[in-house]
């Protein structure tokens, strides 16, 4: 199934720089896997924002609920979730 998913960040200004370092460094670490995984097919950074938009193919509802919660930034992020049908008018299904 895919979703997509927008995921705005708002870490505490006052944060320490070494934990928001390492904070930042784990993140990448968790979605570079979840890439090369196949389950994250598009990751994009929202222009002028600390945000971001992507598209996730998971299995089900649990599947995409345990790979969002796993993100070292999940306590700091509004998450939106959007699931994706196919679109009638597409024509390379
Ligand atoms: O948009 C961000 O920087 C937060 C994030 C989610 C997945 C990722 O790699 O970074």
């Amino acid at each position: 199934m895919l979703y997509h998913i927008r995921m705005d960040v708002n870490l505490p200004a006052d944060m320490d720089p070494e934990e928001r370092a390492d904070l930042l460094a784990r993140e990448r670490a968790y979605s570079q896997q979840a890439q090369r995984d196949g389950h994250w097919p598009h990751l994009w950074r929202v222009a002028g924002e600390f945000a971001n938009v992507s598209v996730v193919d998971v299995a089900d509802h649990d599947e995409l609920h345990a790979l969002l919660s796993g993100l070292p930034l999940f306590p700091y992020m509004d998450i939106e979730v959007t699931p994706l049908a196919v679109h009638p008018n597409k024509i390379d299904q």
